[in-house]
């Protein structure tokens, strides 16, 4: 790769990073991260990427979730335990009803980088650098826990490998018995308003499962029955922190960033000749760039081609971002171009950033029927530009939080008051995004099969 090291980025112009007022302290922390043990091993991510290849080509579906920021304060096994659970309900209801893998990735164990609209924030007259996640700064609005301190870095890592040390043993230890995902499915629809039709589906599961059963597949004899995959993710948004991490892999002799298996650019730093583009270009990871409304055909091509030259099926993941009222003008060029120029990527929609407002009382809220329109549109475009519509992308939680407004339980711009916990942006809550994931069945299902029926 020409001219490309860890530390090559530091040659070009960077947005959203923080302003750190001692330099030296800084350095000598990231002199020290660069010595720390890497979070995740290259052979996983390796994996990540052969399932995300199958993606691209329509055998498979991703699950990407998690919060919008991780926090260090709101750190603790049952949230950890319920955001793991809650995304494996939304896999069995998923694999059933696509009839397809469900490749599942958690923004989870590094999602602590936040870019922001405003680097200031003014609250009755005072003015503050922005709150820009836990590994920058604090939350709390005081000069103090707002300068960026260096000290985060080293938090935020440890913080994530605590969380992937957990994420792990669930993954392998027990809790990902498909028998149990099912059962926590037909309690939660037992104990919620969301129709009758969702309960038939979870029944046909478990059907399945006592089907499998009799015929002497179980956990004993077939362990897939009791473990699962998950993988970790997040914006790698602080270069500095994702430079001291990434590491030239033993068996292979390339360069990984261990921080997390995929990592992705957000919308605000994906300009084609800032340090973002050249960071990413080297690693090898599999990695995502959200896209936008403002994203032009040719930009998109030329931004595939600086990050996926040899056209890998599973390397680029392009996550669109465009709102449920901008989608149907942005989103068929972008997919007829990259379909026409023959460039193989994963397509998924995050249905949440695009469809962001403030409430009449202030709170940053997203309302569950533009979230859900957001997907179903994604859906239809591919479908009519006979392209693979190939996951989602969701800020949620797996606690029961009132961020969002609407679904079953109609949470209404009043009751968000009740429960608003999210440090940056508002999170579907457990029933919100279960639900969901059952909404979603029918189209996912028609969607494969007119997809397999055409290509
Ligand atoms: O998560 C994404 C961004 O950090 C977030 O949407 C920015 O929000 P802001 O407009 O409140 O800065
Ligand atoms: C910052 C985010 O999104 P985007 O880059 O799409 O605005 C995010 O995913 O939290
Ligand atoms: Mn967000």
């Amino acid at each position: 790769m020409s001219d490309w090291s860890p530390s090559s980025w530091r040659n070009f112009p960077i947005l959203q990073q923080p302003n750190y007022p001692d330099h030296a302290h800084l350095k000598q922390v990231e002199s020290q991260l660069s010595t720390y043990p890497p979070l995740v091993f290259a052979a996983e991510t390796r994996s990540l990427f052969d399932q995300l290849g199958d993606v691209a080509q329509g055998k498979a579906f991703l699950l990407q979730g998690g919060d919008c920021a991780e926090s260090f304060t709101d750190f603790n096994a049952p949230k950890i335990r319920d955001t793991f659970k809650t995304l494996l309900q939304m896999a069995v209801v998923l694999t059933f009803s696509g009839s397809c893998p469900i490749v599942k990735v958690a923004r989870m164990a590094g999602q602590y980088a936040k870019p922001r609209s405003d680097d200031m924030e003014t609250r009755d007259g005072i003015a503050l650098p922005s709150y820009r996640g836990d590994i920058v700064n604090g939350f709390d609005f005081t000069e103090s826990s707002r300068v960026p301190n260096p000290e985060h870095l080293l938090t935020a890592y440890h913080h994530s490998s605590a969380t992937l040390n957990l994420l792990r043993a669930f993954a392998q230890g027990g809790l990902a018995d498909l028998h149990q995902v099912n059962r926590w499915n037909m309690d939660f629809i037992g104990n919620s308003p969301i129709s009758e039709k969702y309960h038939d589906v979870a029944l046909q599961i478990q059907q399945a499962l006592e089907f499998m059963e009799v015929i002497g597949i179980n956990p004993d004899n077939t362990p897939k029955i009791k473990e699962t995959d998950l993988y970790t993710s997040h914006e790698a948004l602080l270069l500095n922190y994702e430079e001291a991490l990434t590491r030239r892999d033993t068996l292979t002799g390339l360069w990984y960033d261990c921080s997390a298996h995929m990592v992705w650019i957000g919308e605000r730093t994906r300009q084609l000749d800032h340090a973002h583009i050249e960071f990413f270009r080297g690693i090898n990871n599999p990695i995502g760039v959200k896209v936008g409304p403002s994203m032009k055909p040719d930009e998109l091509i030329q931004l595939i081609d600086a990050l996926n030259p040899n056209n890998i099926p599973g390397r680029l993941t392009l996550i669109t971002r465009m709102g449920a009222d901008k989608l149907a003008a942005n989103l068929p060029a972008l997919v007829k171009k990259v379909k026409q120029e023959g460039r193989h990527v994963v397509w998924i929609s995050d249905p949440m950033h695009g469809n962001t407002i403030k409430a009449a009382n202030g709170y940053k809220t997203r309302n569950f029927d533009s979230i859900l329109s957001e997907i179903e549109q994604f859906f239809a475009v591919h479908r009519s530009e006979n392209s693979y519509a190939g996951g989602i992308h969701l800020e949620m939680t797996g606690l029961n939080v009132t961020e969002c407004t609407g679904g079953a339980y109609q949470i209404s711009e009043t009751d968000l008051a009740q429960c608003y916990q999210t440090q940056c942006d508002p999170r579907l809550n457990q029933t919100q995004v279960l639900e969901m994931a059952f909404r979603i069945c029918d189209t996912l299902k028609t969607a494969r099969a007119d997809y397999l029926a055409t290509s």
